[in-house]
């Protein structure tokens, strides 16, 4: 039976097959020559792409098509078998197949559809006449032309855009002949335009190929991913299974163990990491590895489908053992890895993280004498490395300057040690030994009263960063959604990213962010703003963002370093403010201190506020403007308040008929506002906004409108201006239409 029309696939169906058309030609033998029968698991299934508004609903999200298959029972041994019939040639633009020795049957679109699903965007078309740098390079013996799908795999908005084979010439990679890596990585490197490694990967990658178990301490954007993804890749090209030099599968998946498992305590990390390793492989063709993402937010099955394929498993804990604890075979299979990556790994060993890691731990490392598959003591025979920019205990520290875990020990690696089982002692290898910080970031404290954070937040993007990549950091998820609105209503571009979000909107929220500055920065001058809870603050690669505000402090000195460490990346400059109450002033000075101090023999660093300075705002500015901030906050108050009492009400009326109880409005309307105890006030307001008429908002709305379209008078004193404080001329020049406040200071 051969399936020519789509074949739909819903994430949590079995494949159901469709008959051939009427008068459609059944496959010939030609056809039929050379396409191997490969399980199902390793059919190239497409994404069906759904309607923006669909998001992630109902597990659409995920649902999977194929045409062309031949399915076919095996007489013999009565197994189901599958053929898929396309050849090459016929392989619609947006799904190329590998171009050299015809089609490979065992070649699956794994990694493709990890960028396709964090692509709310089409994907960019490869180039036309992109030149072949792998025909270029000096250092590639293979004359071999890149395929369309490693040229599409760098394509997309997934950040590494930037890095795209846009040029004629291969760059120079002499700098990293010492770490005797493969033509294919080198070549690899050489179009990301990487032209040295960066120091961790100095230190970490020799190590690694040689066999060690390694700890790895480097400052956040320092290139910590690669110094583990090299030495994973080339143990891939080394040991692969490679049929004719092209990476294959046999129809039991099971039989090829994955070489690496990387785990990070955040989805965005995940699906970011995997598009870092494909990026990495974007010079290698037929033996591309398959990179399986397994997150939270998407669909289980899909994943555990990926999963069977996978060479490299890229997970975060809570799912990975959800599908682990659900599949039989799969802790067999994932004890055979090569690798165990932990990034961020004093997030993921903290408490509360660390239960589902543990149980994913406790069954990597059982010895199993009844399989002779699987080594009997798995842990001798893989290599564990463990990443992150901080390990310290110190900076755990709370801003009461209180430990806020129980890791108090002595030695700071002594906690991570006891919990990770290693073969044989880990090398320590400290990239970064006197900073926690990068080098170009500078960091300032600005004090306002606590009930004034949202206005001196606004100053502050005006007069110092209204046309930055800013991210916003706050402590909650009620904070995200309250400040989202209240930025969007001042007309900045503003989008939220939070734990409660749809997966699929998550990924949208940084796409976004991401591509800000080509979608209306060049246009409109305005800069495209974040505001995040810490589900942004480890390791998110976000190209040139120049400002982190704390809108929130953070709760402990790390996470001080790692959400600061979102700008500032590869030796880009880069700043990093703390918005403080002045009861808070102390507290944080000291916090930051321990960042910046000295790190010897991680003793407990002296009090020092050195680095981080005061930033004034003129206080009669900041008058001015709130009158704005107030408008803005009342619009955003009275729709919020509306759209929760709406849902509110429905889900009483819901629960009501339920019961089979009578229902009435307005009752419940007069009942709510009496209600006793914690939050009545906060309730009394809500319920006075969201009372709010439309025509009421619709008069504040305008009333916004009309102050921002004016521009407002800076006031700017001739002591100020001969101060050399103040852009005289952006001062002077036009508005940019948005009415914006004029007037930089420029040295942050
Ligand atoms: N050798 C190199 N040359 C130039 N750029 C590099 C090099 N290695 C990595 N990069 C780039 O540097 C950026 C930061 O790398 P990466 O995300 O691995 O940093 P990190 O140390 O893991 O940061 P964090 O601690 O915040 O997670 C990425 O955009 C990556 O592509």
């Amino acid at each position: 039976m051969t399936v020519t029309e789509p074949l739909l696939r819903p994430a949590h169906d079995p494949v159901r097959s469709k008959k051939r058309k009427r008068g459609e030609e059944p496959p010939s033998p030609k056809q039929r020559k050379g396409q191997k029968v490969v399980g199902i698991n390793a059919l190239p299934w497409n994404e069906v792409s759904l309607p923006e508004g669909l998001d992630d609903a109902e597990g659409f999200f995920g649902l999977e098509e194929i045409s062309d298959v031949e399915i076919a029972r095996d007489e013999r041994t009565g197994r189901v078998e599958y053929r898929h019939l396309k050849p090459p040639d016929a392989e619609s633009p947006d799904d190329p197949a590998p171009e050299e020795n015809g089609w490979n049957g065992c070649e699956d679109s794994e990694s493709k559809e990890d960028t396709k699903e964090d692509t709310a965007s089409p994907p960019t078309q490869p180039k036309p006449g992109l030149p072949e740098p792998l025909q270029k390079s000096s250092l590639n013996k293979s004359k071999r032309k890149p395929s369309l799908k490693s040229q599409r795999q760098l394509s997309g908005s997934n950040g590494f855009e930037h890095l795209r084979d846009d040029t004629d010439q291969d760059d120079d990679v002499s700098a990293w002949h010492s770490l005797e890596l493969s033509s294919e990585v080198l070549g690899s490197l050489a179009k990301l335009h990487f032209k040295e490694p960066t120091p961790i990967q100095n230190m970490a990658i020799p190590g690694i190929l040689q066999g060690q178990n390694l700890i790895g301490k480097a400052s956040t954007g320092s290139g910590k991913t690669l110094a583990f993804g090299i030495p994973i890749l080339e143990h891939f090209l080394e040991h692969g299974n490679f049929v004719d030099g092209q990476r294959c599968k046999s129809i039991d998946e099971r039989e090829d163990p994955p070489t690496a498992l990387i785990l990070s305590p955040t989805r965005e990390l995940a699906h970011q990491l995997s598009k870092h390793l494909d990026a990495l492989c974007s010079n290698i063709t037929l033996k591309y590895p398959h990179i399986a993402t397994v997150t939270g937010g998407l669909a289980p099955q899909k994943q555990q489908r990926k999963l069977a394929n996978a060479d490299i498993v890229v997970g975060t804990p809570g799912r990975l053992w959800e599908i682990m604890s659900s599949s039989k075979g799969l802790i067999p299979w994932l004890r055979q890895i090569k690798f165990l990556v932990l990034d961020e790994a004093d997030r993921l060993l903290t408490e509360g993280h660390f239960k589902e890691l543990e149980e994913i731990l406790d069954v990597l490392n059982k010895t199993d004498v009844n399989n002779d598959q699987i080594p009997s003591n798995p842990v001798l025979d893989r290599q564990t490395l463990i990443f992150s920019a901080t390990f310290s205990p110190s900076l755990n520290y709370k801003l009461s300057g209180h430990l806020k875990t129980s890791t108090a020990a002595s030695n700071s690696l002594e906690p991570l040690l006891s919990r990770i089982k290693f073969s044989t002692t880990p090398t320590f290898i400290d990239a970064s030994p006197s900073s926690h910080l990068p080098t170009s970031l500078k960091s300032y404290l600005c004090s306002c009263h606590a009930l004034e954070k949202d206005l001196y937040l606004y100053a502050l993007i005006l007069t110092h960063f209204p046309h930055a990549r800013t991210l916003i950091f706050a402590n909650s998820i009620h904070a995200v959604r309250r400040l989202v609105p209240f930025l969007q209503n001042l007309d900045l571009h503003v989008y939220g990213l939070h734990g409660q979000m749809p997966q699929k909107a998550r990924m949208r929220s940084v796409e976004r962010f991401t591509a800000g500055d080509q979608q209306n920065t060049k246009n409109t001058k305005k800069g495209n703003i974040l505001v995040a809870t810490d589900v942004a603050a480890r390791g998110l690669d976000i190209p040139s963002v120049q400002a982190v505000v704390h809108y929130h402090l953070p709760d402990a000195a790390n996470t001080y370093v790692h959400r600061s460490g979102r700008t500032a990346r590869k030796g880009n400059a880069g700043i990093s403010v703390l918005l403080c109450a002045p009861n808070e002033v102390q507290g944080t000075r000291r916090l930051v201190a321990k960042v910046y101090a000295q790190i010897k023999n991680d003793q407990a660093p002296a009090v020092d506020d050195k680095g981080l300075q005061t930033l004034e705002i003129d206080r009669s500015l900041v008058a001015r403007l709130k009158q704005r901030t107030t408008l803005a906050k009342k619009i955003a108050d009275a729709e919020s308040a509306k759209q929760t009492s709406a849902q509110e009400e429905n889900w009483i009326r819901t629960a009501a008929e339920e019961l089979g109880a009578e229902y009435d409005s307005e009752e419940f309307a007069a009942t709510a506002g009496v209600k006793k105890g914690k939050g009545k006030k906060r309730r009394g307001n809500e319920q006075r906004m969201g009372k709010m008429s439309k025509a009421e908002v619709g008069a504040w709305k305008a009333e916004l409108k009309g102050l921002l379209s004016r521009r407002v008078n800076v006031g700017v004193s001739e002591r100020y201006l001969s101060a050399g404080g103040i852009d005289v001329e952006a001062l002077l020049e036009e508005g940019d239409g948005g009415g914006e406040f004029l007037g930089r200071v420029e040295g942050l």
